[in-house]
């Protein structure tokens, strides 16, 4: 394990602690029974943890520093949010063999990455899940806050379809520069406008993620890899409009991508309203109706010509 010395602060390394770790909070006291890894992203590990017989998550980080931003973040988030399942439950350190570990504990959710969850249940589900993903942008967005790294990897769907945004190391306060981002959602990337926070730049990017994990051939990726000149706003339009999956959405992602929407607020009243329509028009159920018929002219000229054989 590497030890770094930052301005006299001890900041510690990336560390497993393997299960039945119990980790006691040096300033508040409680007790967390580590009992297996959740994820681990650049920033830090998240562990699945037991404390008064209740399943939190705890995250520790090598660099305290993006942990306090993180913390940050969620404390001005959740400040008067009783609606919100998003909450810190313990911030303190660990001490280990003279070491000292940041950590925050949050709720943990039981789920699937957006992009596994879509997978296995199909695209019909992106309307409701995106419901509640817009939900939750539009309450940040009214505290003047973006969410910043809107990604698959950071959207966490239940059994029952239940959407949670998790990690808040991207949240930064609109009217600011964005801190944190990935470059197959971002705006900047695709010449589509600035990376200064506003409501339309996480809209882009749920647009662009709509784009990307609808696409059965997944085309958006080899979009992103041209030359940054050649990286228009245009192509993820025109891909809305060519991918059947996609099609029910190409309205909206049309005039997100071109950042036409007044605010969140508004872009979720016209998600609602095209939920409502989508039951009519989803194409799977245009396909269900085709092959149906298909099978239903099939069986008619078989029983057809049966009948003409044997009479
Ligand atoms: N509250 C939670 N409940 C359940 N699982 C969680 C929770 N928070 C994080 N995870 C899991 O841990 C993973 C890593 O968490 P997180 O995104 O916060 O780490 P990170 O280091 O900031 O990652 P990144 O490199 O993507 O920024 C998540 O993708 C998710 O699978």
């Amino acid at each position: 394990m590497v030890m770094k010395k930052d301005c006299g602060a001890i900041i510690s390394s990336k560390s497993r602690w393997p299960a039945g770790t119990a980790i006691q909070g040096k300033w508040n006291g409680r007790r967390y029974d580590i009992h297996s890894v959740l994820g681990e992203g650049a920033n830090g590990i998240v562990y699945l943890a037991c404390t008064d017989g209740k399943w939190v998550a705890l995250k520790t980080s090598h660099d305290s520093v993006d942990l306090q931003v993180e913390i940050n973040a969620i404390e001005r988030i959740s400040q008067g949010a009783s609606h919100s399942r998003f909450r810190l439950i313990d911030v303190d350190d660990f001490e280990l063999n003279g070491q000292s570990y940041p950590f925050y504990v949050m709720p943990y959710f039981k789920g699937k990455h957006l992009s596994v969850f879509m997978k296995s249940k199909g695209w019909e589900w992106f309307g409701p899940v995106g419901e509640q993903i817009l939900q939750q942008l539009c309450r940040l967005h009214q505290r003047k806050y973006i969410f910043g790294d809107l990604k698959p990897a950071n959207i966490l769907v239940d059994a029952e379809g239940r959407a949670q945004l998790i990690d808040f190391g991207g949240v930064g306060q609109i009217g600011k520069s964005v801190k944190q981002f990935t470059e197959i959602y971002d705006r900047g990337y695709w010449n589509g406008g600035s990376r200064t926070a506003d409501d339309a730049y996480d809209l882009f990017s749920f647009a662009a993620l709509a784009v990307h994990l609808l696409d059965p051939e997944r085309k958006m990726e080899q979009l992103a890899k041209q030359i940054p000149q050649n990286r228009h706003p245009s192509q993820l339009i025109k891909r809305a409009q060519e991918v059947p999956e996609l099609r029910p959405f190409a309205a909206f992602i049309d005039k997100a991508i071109r950042g036409k929407y007044s605010s969140s607020g508004q872009a979720l009243q016209e998600w609602k309203e095209l939920m409502h329509k989508h039951v009519r028009y989803l194409p799977f159920k245009g396909e269900w109706l085709k092959k149906a018929l298909i099978v239903s002219v099939i069986f008619f000229i078989s029983v057809l010509w049966i009948v003409t054989q044997t009479s």
